[in-house]
C-alpha cells in the first residue's frame, strides 16, 4: 500500500531537534523563457520565492529555512525575503547556489546548523505546494522512514521510446509509476551521506538515497504541489494563486 510505514525499519526521530526545509532557488529557468531567474519571477505580485519560503514556514515543524539562491544573488535574495516580511520565529539564512541543482542542495546543506535531524528539500519552482503535503512529509519522516516523497499517479499513459529512432519499445504498467514532487524529506544522516557519496548527476534528491540502498517511501503529493517549468505553468499558478486569494485569505 502506498504510504505505508510498514515497509520500512522505524527509528523515530527525537523531536527536541529541529526540522530543516532547503529551498534550491539557483536555476535559472530556461525552460520559462527570457527574464529574470526563475525563483524572482513573480505570482501575484509576489516573487515566486517568497511564496515558496512561506509554504514551508507555514508548516508548524519547519523551523529552520535555508533558501540557496542564484549564484550571485545571495545579497538580492536576502534583500527580498527581509523586505516580505516572513515570520520573525523562522531562522532563514541565504547561500549562494552552484552550477546544478545537485550541488546547490549540497551548499545549502553544509549551512545547516547542528540541532537538526529532519531535512526537507522544496524547490523554490513549487511554490504553491499545500501545508498538509509539507505536514506529511515531516511526519513520515518523524515516524522512522529514512526517506519521504510525495508522489501523485501518472495522468497519462507512459511510453519508453528509442532515442534514436523514436521507436517505443515499452510502455510501462502505469499503476506501477508516480510523479514525484517536492518537499522531499529525509532523515539528516542519510541525505548527507547520499551527498557525500553519489556523484551520478541526477534530478532529485530521494534518487542519490535510492543509490545507497535506503528505501524511499512515497506519501500522496497534490496537484497544486506543480512544478512551475514552462509559460503554460505560470498561467495554471496565477489561476490557483487568485483562487487562493479570493477563497483563503490566502
Ligand atoms: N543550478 C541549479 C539548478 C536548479 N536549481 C533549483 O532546482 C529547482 C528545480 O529545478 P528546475 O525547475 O529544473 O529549475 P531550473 O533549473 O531553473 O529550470 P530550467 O531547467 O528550465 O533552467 C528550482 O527551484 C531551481 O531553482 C538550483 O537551485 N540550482
Ligand atoms: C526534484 C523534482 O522537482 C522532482 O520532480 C525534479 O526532479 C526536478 O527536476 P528538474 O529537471 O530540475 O525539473
Amino acid at each position: 500500500m502506498p504510504g505505508t510505514l510498514s515497509a520500512i525499519p522505524i527509528s523515530y526521530k527525537d523531536t527536541n531537534l529541529r526540522t530543516a526545509a532547503v529551498i534550491p532557488a539557483a536555476g535559472r529557468g530556461v525552460r520559462l523563457g527570457p527574464g529574470a531567474p526563475k525563483a524572482l519571477r513573480t505570482l501575484g505580485g509576489v516573487p515566486i520565492l517568497v511564496h515558496a519560503v512561506r509554504a514551508m514556514a507555514r508548516a508548524r515543524a519547519v523551523q529552520v529555512i535555508v533558501v540557496v539562491a542564484p549564484p550571485e544573488g545571495a545579497a538580492e535574495v536576502r534583500a527580498l525575503l527581509d523586505a516580505h516580511g516572513l515570520p520573525e520565529s523562522t531562522d532563514i539564512r541565504v547561500v549562494p547556489g552552484g552550477e546544478s541543482r545537485q550541488e546547490s542542495v549540497r551548499l545549502g546543506l553544509a549551512v545547516l546548523p547542528d540541532d537538526v535531524d529532519v531535512v526537507l528539500v522544496h524547490d523554490a519552482a513549487r511554490p504553491l505546494v499545500p501545508v498538509e503535503t509539507v505536514e506529511s512529509v515531516v511526519e513520515a519522516v518523524r515516524g522512522g522512514a529514512p526517506a519521504v516523497v510525495p508522489g501523485l499517479p501518472a495522468a497519462d499513459t507512459v511510453k519508453s521510446v528509442d532515442p534514436g529512432t523514436g521507436i517505443v519499445t515499452g510502455t510501462p504498467d502505469r499503476s506501477l509509476l508516480r510523479a514525484v514532487q517536492t518537499p522531499q524529506g529525509f532523515d539528516r544522516t542519510t541525505l548527507a551521506k547520499a551527498h557525500a557519496t553519489v556523484t551520478r548527476d541526477v534530478t532529485d534528491d530521494a534518487s542519490m538515497v535510492e543509490q545507497l540502498g535506503v528505501p524511499v517511501l512515497v506519501v500522496p503529493g497534490h496537484e497544486e504541489a506543480f512544478k512551475v517549468t514552462r509559460p503554460l505553468d505560470l498561467v495554471l499558478a496565477e489561476a490557483v494563486l487568485a483562487r487562493r486569494r479570493a477563497t483563503d485569505a490566502y
